[in-house]
């Protein structure tokens, strides 16, 4: 059996509230997607904006080395022929070769939304396609609330379908449109259309209002579906369309479909990062086979298992979907964790028990390393004796002046022993802790020019309980980087000068010594 695989990021996906996409944007997703081997990219509806109207007047099929371009519209208004509605003609004019025509199949919103007969409904539908198979199109059939109109009417919700493949539809799809049909209900009317329409195409187009969305897309494939809709990341109006991404994986690796090749699955993992970064939305961690945390293991147990072998909490190999197995490390670890990261990190972790005992502590009271490398590498580094501090502290001394002219003005002032000298360094800067920053590479850098390099590219701050409001405890969380290489180090006080300096001292560190000892 071969599935086909029809993605609407470019459509039903721009409908997720705070999406938009510029045409350049479009034609970048379209052009991943069609790497990734989706069979059909429907790319918007022209009627609907000029920017639509533009993108297919200016990306045309040839753009696409192995998908059909699709257009979408919907049927004929009533009292009009086909030709006569702009939204249909329009597409006669594009060079998109497939045609998505979406049309009601629910009786009840034939009689309140569209106001017209039954009747009526089916001749558009009927008048609609067969305009566009005259035309050339390949139509595609989207009929809109089948599964509920199944529900209420199920004679008039096939009369649909048939309307549409007696005019020249070649696919008929079964939109979910509410996304309220859970998977066993779904199935079954999906097996009993299939039946009705021997040799047709059936697809499928699921919502995830009940947080069925892949599940139904799935069960619809069980009972015979052969084509697919749904969007990356299973972006779409108020819930989302089902997660095409999450279906390719289960279709190829867990239903033995073949959808896409070895390679192209191999790049799923990077072209949802890619559309995420496009459509503007931070990459969910925890989505199923593609989110920087789908192969994170952390409690101890199953990184004790996974050392043996990776079957034993891994339902795939992260490699199939180009992702990859992370082990963050912190108060669930066990010594097998701690033993693998300070591998990882090119550190002997010595007393492993000792390790793993002050982690624990050190988490307890509100540190937090998945995000701290540079900091876990220094504790383990102190605990067993190996770290180099880069100077000893004396003192530091901060001065925050505001003006009665809304001026402000930060300096630092820091004493230290650097190399068996002691240094007193003074700075300004927009910020505490830019200030202090400031003072400290003042002292310290002749002694270290390698700072020079090593720059602060993140600054996060974290309230722990907030409940006790000013005092509660803070944990900061500082990012840096050499140009080449970036870590992180973590700070945690009830004071948040305490807790960024902490960060500050340890990014310097590790900076200094874990980062050039790697390197050399
Ligand atoms: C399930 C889906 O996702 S379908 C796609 C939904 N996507 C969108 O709606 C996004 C793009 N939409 C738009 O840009 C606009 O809504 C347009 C251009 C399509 C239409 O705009 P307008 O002409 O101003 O109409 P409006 O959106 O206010 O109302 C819809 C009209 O279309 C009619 N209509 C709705 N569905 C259909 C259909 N399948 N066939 C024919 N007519 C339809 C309605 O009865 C209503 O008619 P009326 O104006 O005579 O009352
Ligand atoms: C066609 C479509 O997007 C739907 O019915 O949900």
């Amino acid at each position: 059996m071969t599935v086909k695989l029809f993605d609407t990021t470019l459509r039903d996906g721009t409908q997720r509230e705070g999406v938009t996409l510029t045409i350049e944007d479009k034609a970048r997703i379209a052009r991943r997607l069609d790497t990734l081997g989706v069979h059909y990219i429907e790319a918007g509806f022209p009627a609907s904006n000029p920017k639509d109207l533009e993108f297919f007047r200016s990306f045309e099929q040839p753009e696409l080395g192995h998908a059909k371009l699709v257009a979408f519209s919907r049927s004929r208004r009533r009292g009009v022929a086909a030709a006569d509605d702009p939204a249909v003609s329009l597409l006669t004019e594009l060079s998109a070769p497939v045609a998505c025509i979406v049309a009601k199949s629910w009786d009840f919103h034939v009689e309140r939304v569209l106001r017209v007969s039954p009747e009526e409904n089916l001749k558009s539908v009927r008048d609609t396609v067969a305009y566009l198979v005259e035309a050339g199109k390949e139509v595609i059939f989207d009929a809109e609330h089948y599964f509920d109109g199944f529900r209420a009417n199920p004679e008039y919700a096939l009369a649909v379908l048939r309307a549409a493949a007696g005019a020249g539809a070649t696919t008929l799809v079964l939109c979910d449109t509410n996304g309220g049909t859970l998977p066993t209900e779904l199935k079954a009317v999906v097996s009993r259309t299939v039946q009705e329409f021997p040799g047709v195409e059936i697809g499928i187009h699921t919502h995830n209002d009940a947080g069925c969305g892949v599940a139904n897309a799935l069960a619809a494939v069980e009972a015979g579906a052969t084509h697919v809709q749904g969007t990356a990341n299973g972006i779409g109006e108020r819930c989302g369309n089902c997660d095409l991404i999450t279906t390719i994986a289960n279709l190829q690796l867990k239903m033995g479909l073949r959808v896409v090749s070895d390679e192209q699955l191999a790049r799923l993992t990077e072209t949802a990062n890619y559309i995420s970064e496009l459509v503007n939305i931070t990459p969910d961690a925890h989505r199923p086979y593609v989110g920087r945390s789908a192969f994170a293991h952390k409690g101890g147990l199953h990184v004790d298992g996974i050392t043996q072998d990776p079957r034993t909490y891994e339902h795939v190999p992260p490699e199939a979907v180009g992702n990859a197995r992370r082990m963050p490390v912190g108060e669930l670890s066990g010594k097998n964790t701690v033993r693998r990261k300070a591998e990882e990190l090119g550190l002997d972790p010595g007393d492993v028990t000792a390790v793993l005992r002050a982690i624990k502590q050190k988490e307890h009271e509100g540190y937090h390393y998945e995000a701290a490398d540079a900091s876990l590498a220094l504790l383990i580094a102190r605990t067993t004796g190996e770290a180099r501090r880069l100077f000893t502290l004396e003192s530091f001394r901060i001065i925050s002046e505001k003006r009665a002219d809304g001026e402000t003005t930060v300096e630092a002032t820091i004493k230290l022993v650097v190399d068996g000298k002691r240094v007193i360094s003074t700075a300004e800067g927009n910020g505490p802790v830019n200030a202090l920053d400031a003072a400290l590479r003042r002292a310290i850098e002749p002694h270290y020019p390698e700072l020079r390099n090593i720059h602060l590219s993140n600054y996060k701050v974290r309230i722990l309980d907030e409940h006790r409001a000013t005092a509660a405890t803070t944990r900061v969380l500082i990012d840096s980087t050499d140009g080449k290489k970036t870590w992180g180090a973590v700070g945690v006080s009830e004071n948040i000068i305490e807790a960024s300096w902490q960060a500050l001292v340890d990014s310097l560190e590790y900076g200094v010594n874990g980062v050039t000892r790697e390197e050399g």
